[in-house]
C-alpha cells in the first residue's frame, strides 16, 4: 500500500494556503508531518481526505486516484483522528467507537455484535475499557482523544491520518498513544501524523515533513530534517538538539530551547 500526494494545492475559498505540496507513505511507515500553528497541516489533511476539494494536484492510492472514490471508500481506507471535537449529542463512548464501523457495515447501517466486539477490542487495546459506557460529552478533552483514536482503531483503515493525536494527553498518555502508532505500522498500517513536539519525530517516526510558513517542505528522516536549523526556519526560535548515546551504535535525541 502506498499514499501519495502529488503536486497539490489546497485552500479555502480563493485562497491558497499550500502549494505544490508532495508526500507519500507506503505500509508500516510512520510519516509526521511538523510545522508551527496555521501553516496549514489541517487544510492539507483535510484536502488529502477530500472533505475540502484541491485545488490542484491529486491524491493516490497504490497508484489509483481517490477523487472518484466514494466516501464509503474512501472510509474503509483512510481513518481520520481530527483534533478533539465535542458532538452535539450525548453518546457513550461505545456508541462513538462503534461509530468508526460505519463504513464497514451493511445496507441499513446497523452495527452487529462483530462490530461491537470490534470496538470494544479498540477500547481494550488502547486500555480505556472502563470509559465504555461514560457519556462522551461528559469525559476530559485528553480522554475523548484517546476515544477518536479508539474510533480509527475500530475503522480498521489501511492508513491513518492523525490531526495532533498526542494533544491535550497527559505525559503517560503521550507514550502509550505513540507506542500504540508504531504498534499499528510495524502491524502494516501507514500512518499520517502531526505533533508540535519535534521530539515525537525521533521517537516513532519513519519520515519527516517539515512545512515551513512559505509552502516548502523538507522531508527525509529525522536526523536530517530535525535540525536546529530548520527547527528554526520553521519556529523562529533557537531550539538544541541534545543526544544521548543508549549503547552501541543507538542514540536518544531531544530538542530543547535555548531561553534568551
Ligand atoms: N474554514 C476556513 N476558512 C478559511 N480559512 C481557514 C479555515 N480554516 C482554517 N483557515 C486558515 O487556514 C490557515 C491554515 O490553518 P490550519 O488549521 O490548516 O493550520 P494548522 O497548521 O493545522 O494549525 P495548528 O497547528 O494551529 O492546528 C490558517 O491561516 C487558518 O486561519
Amino acid at each position: 500500500m502506498i499514499f501519495e500526494v502529488k503536486n497539490v494545492d489546497c485552500g479555502y475559498g480563493s485562497t491558497r494556503i499550500l502549494r505544490d505540496i508532495s508526500l507519500s507513505i507506503e505500509s508500516g511507515g510512520i510519516l509526521c508531518l511538523l510545522g508551527p500553528n496555521g501553516v496549514g497541516k489541517t487544510t492539507l489533511f483535510k484536502s488529502m481526505l477530500g472533505f475540502l476539494k484541491l485545488k490542484a494536484g491529486n491524491v493516490f492510492v497504490n497508484g489509483e486516484n481517490i477523487d472518484a472514490w466514494s466516501i464509503k471508500k474512501i472510509a474503509r481506507t483512510i481513518g481520520y483522528v481530527p483534533q478533539v471535537h465535542t458532538p452535539p449529542f450525548p453518546f457513550t463512548v461505545l456508541d462513538v467507537v462503534t461509530m468508526g464501523r460505519v463504513a464497514h457495515m451493511g445496507l441499513f447501517g446497523t452495527p452487529s455484535q462483530k462490530d461491537i466486539n470490534v470496538a470494544e477490542n479498540a477500547l481494550e487495546r488502547l486500555g480505556i475499557s472502563d470509559f465504555r459506557d461514560r457519556i462522551y460529552t461528559e469525559i476530559s478533552g485528553g480522554e475523548r482523544q484517546m476515544v477518536l483514536i479508539a474510533r480509527a482503531l475500530a475503522q480498521n483503515p489501511k492508513i491513518l491520518i492523525m490531526d495532533e493525536p498526542t494533544a491535550n494527553l497527559d505525559f503517560g498518555n503521550q507514550i502509550r498513544v505513540l507506542t500504540q502508532i508504531k504498534a499499528l505500522a510495524a502491524d502494516g498500517m501507514a500512518i499520517i501524523m502531526t505533533s508540535h513536539f519535534p521530539d515525537h519525530a525521533f521517537l516513532c517516526s519513519t519520515e519527516v515533513a517539515l512545512l515551513k510558513r512559505d509552502s516548502s517542505l523538507i522531508v527525509g528522516i529525522a536526523e536530517n530534517v530535525v535540525t536546529e536549523e530548520n527547527l528554526k526556519a520553521a519556529y523562529g526560535v533557537d531550539i538544541r538538539i541534545i543526544r544521548e548515546c543508549i549503547g552501541g551504535n543507538d542514540w536518544l535525541k531531544s530538542c530543547v530551547p535555548v531561553l534568551s
